[in-house]
């Protein structure tokens, strides 16, 4: 077994030399998915975010009160702040190096690791600015500080030239980065104004201390080209906003803001803002130090624990027993919400920060909360009250629905729709039960007296089944016939169909004797054979054998199946005396109901025949019903006969 492993003669090349490190921010370049979660629009301008993030940072911690974000004519984009400015000295561990190339050509450099520099801020793994810089094809920084004015430039993370002293700044601070992404990662994707406009709206309005511009040399039509956001309201602005003059349950938003520094001496805050509306979903929006995250997480989680649990108590302190079954789901129905807190080295889900992780900001942001709406619920009763009774109809509708789906289940399975024309049997259990399958209504008449009604149920066909095999699977579907026969048999299609399901022992295809009688036969089995072959493997299906001829000689009656048989029977007779009298059946309607019983549907007297795929052959069977089903009716008769025939011996 080992020798077989070794079959590979190739010279064996998987050596040291095959372990490449990748230097600098070679590993951008190549999967820039794991920095920037994709190459797609979204990712694109998630390079916008790391470096207004940058600026939010100075702001928050604050150095900056100014930022400009302007896309230009070229879809290259400026952020300028008024901050500190980015260090450009020489760095100590970087010999001929300013900070600068060091934050922008090298990951993991930052200021953001040991809260020295900035309290909470929204970068933290020293990686963004850099990403940034190796997927633009052109990227200028400019540093006012120190009464000096710096610029390096860069091209897809390389430095097109040192760090350049370019003029004084004697009143001027910050930092100013230019680039342009690159159209090797991000193809035919472009900024677009109007994703930007919004973004640095709501930036603005998560921190009141910055003043935002934009402007954009591109006119999408819809989007301001010039605008300045500065909301001292912060987030009750903003929610006010979003809900734009929609109905809420309380005038004035459940809004704060708490420093955890003063409550809990801890660095960070959280603030928040909340309505409900009966006009619309509820949302969260929630962010971290600024950054938005769409799902969720600690934060989000603190600050519904804090709600929750406050409208609980006010609900039994205002003696509302059914307050009790509030749940978090009732109050997000149509509950609008915005929570951002600032926290100390936060920790993100991935580099896009999409989910925060830090187990701490729950504590933080429940406790927070929780005091000031068990304040906000106590001093404004009306609104209080408004908010409780949505919150419980909430509650008794989600129970509602809830019992609504189980009693549908119930019935589901307790009323099983069948079909109208199916004659059922009376059993509840499976165990020795049989389904018929007969060829129209008259036969189902005589079939129907002829039955043992506990045990054998009828389903009669209309015309000729659907020549499954040349349907395309969508016909299948929707055919009446065979959607009664599913319905009938408790089973699906193909993929769908369990054997577990089947409501028969027996499947038994009863048709006349003769070729149409053959032909449904033949469609029925290509039928099962193609979207329902477990039941032939596991040996539900059978074909029963009505008999073509009725000869009776006084007392004696036989039936027979075909005409040898019969010559047989009228050489050597019956053993009775007289002429023999043959009486041929037209078809199953034509036997009455002690005829049929006795030959075909009695257990004690009939004869059956199991279908089977001859299991060494299983792809010529496949092929046998591919070509039987094709164009030669007479080949189909003629297979059904041979083997109605052969099958006699395996009479069961
Ligand atoms: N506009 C700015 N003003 C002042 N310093 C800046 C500015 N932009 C970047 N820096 C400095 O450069 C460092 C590296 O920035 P970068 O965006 O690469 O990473 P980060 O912000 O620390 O973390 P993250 O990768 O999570 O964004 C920052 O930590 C900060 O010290």
């Amino acid at each position: 077994m080992a020798d077989d492993l070794l079959t590979d003669t190739a010279p064996d090349t998987y050596d040291a030399s095959s372990i490449e490190v990748l230097e600098g921010l070679e590993p951008v370049r190549k999967r820039p998915g794991m920095y920037i979660g994709g190459t797609d629009e979204r990712a694109l301008h998630h390079l916008v975010a790391e470096i207004l993030d940058n600026s939010m940072d100075e702001a928050v911690a604050g150095h900056a009160t100014r930022i400009e974000v302007e896309l230009h004519e070229d879809y290259s984009l400026t952020v300028r702040d008024n901050g500190r400015g980015m260090p450009f000295d020489p760095h100590p561990k970087f010999p001929g190096k300013s900070a600068l190339e060091v934050i922008l050509c090298t990951l993991h450099a930052g200021g953001k690791f040991s809260g020295k520099s900035y309290e909470t801020s929204g970068g933290l793994h020293g990686v963004g600015a850099s990403v940034v810089n190796a997927l633009s094809d052109s990227m200028v920084v400019q540093v006012a500080r120190d009464r000096k004015l710096v610029e390096q430039r860069f091209s897809r993370g390389v430095p097109q030239g040192p760090l350049q002293e370019i003029g004084a700044a004697p009143n001027r601070r910050g930092t100013t980065t230019t680039f342009h992404p690159d159209e090797e990662i991000f193809g035919h994707h472009k900024f677009k104004p109007a994703r930007l406009f919004k973004s640095i709206r709501s930036k603005a309005y998560l921190f009141s201390g910055v003043e935002i511009r934009w402007k954009s040399a591109i006119d999408d039509g819809e989007t301001p080209q010039e605008a300045t956001f500065h909301f001292p309201g912060g987030l009750a602005d903003y929610l006010k906003e979003s809900l734009s003059g929609a109905m809420t349950y309380s005038e004035a938003p459940f809004a704060g803001r708490v420093s955890f520094q003063e409550r809990f001496g801890v660095p960070g805050r959280v603030e928040w803002a909340i309505n409900w509306t009966p006009v619309r979903d509820g949302f969260v929006q929630s962010y971290c130090n600024t950054v938005p995250t769409p799902e969720g997480g600690t934060h989000v989680a603190g600050f519904w624990a804090a709600v929750l649990k406050g409208i609980k108590a006010y609900g039994e302190l205002v003696n509302n027993r059914k307050a009790a079954q509030i749940t978090r789901e009732d109050l997000m129905a149509g509950g609008c919400a915005l929570v951002s807190c600032f926290i100390r080295e936060p920790e993100f889900v991935g580099q896009t920060k999409d989910r925060l992780a830090t187990v701490e900001a729950h504590r933080l942001v429940e406790n927070a909360v929780r005091d000031h709406f068990d304040n906000w619920l106590a001093a404004d009763t009306k609104s209080a009250g408004a908010i409780l009774d949505f919150l419980v109809l909430r509650a008794e509708e989600r129970q509602r629905r809830r019992q609504e789906k189980e009693t549908q289940r119930k019935t589901a399975t307790k009323k099983l729709r069948l079909p109208g024309k199916l004659t059922d049997c009376s059993a509840t259990n499976r165990d020795g039960t049989e389904l018929f399958l007969v060829e129209g209504d008259s036969a189902g008449g005589s079939a129907k007296m002829a039955r043992d009604r506990k045990t054998q149920a009828l389903l009669p066909l209309r015309g000729k089944i659907l020549n499954v095999l040349g349907a395309a699977s969508n016909k299948i579907g929707t055919n009446q016939e065979i959607n009664d026969l599913c319905q009938a048999m408790g089973v699906g299609l193909g993929t769908k169909f369990n054997i577990d399901d089947l409501r028969y022992d027996k499947i038994i295809i009863m048709t006349d004797a003769d070729v149409d009688g053959a032909h449904i036969a033949s469609l029925l089995m290509t039928f099962f054979f193609s979207q329902m072959r477990p039941l032939i493997d596991k040996g539900h299906l059978y074909l029963a054998c009505p008999p073509l001829f009725r000869l009776t000689q006084g007392a004696h009656r036989v039936y027979v199946q075909d005409e040898a048989e019969r010559d047989v029977w009228l050489e050597k007779g019956l053993g009775g005396k007289g002429k023999i009298e043959v009486s041929r059946f037209k078809g199953l309607g034509e036997m009455d109901a002690k005829d049929l019983k006795e030959t075909t549907m009695d257990v004690k007297t009939r004869k059956l025949i199991r279908v089977t795929v001859d299991e060494e052959a299983p792809g010529e069977t496949g092929d046998l019903v591919e070509r039987l089903m094709g164009k030669k009716p007479e080949l189909r008769f003629q297979y059904i006969q041979e083997n109605a025939r052969f099958a006699e011996g395996l009479d069961l």
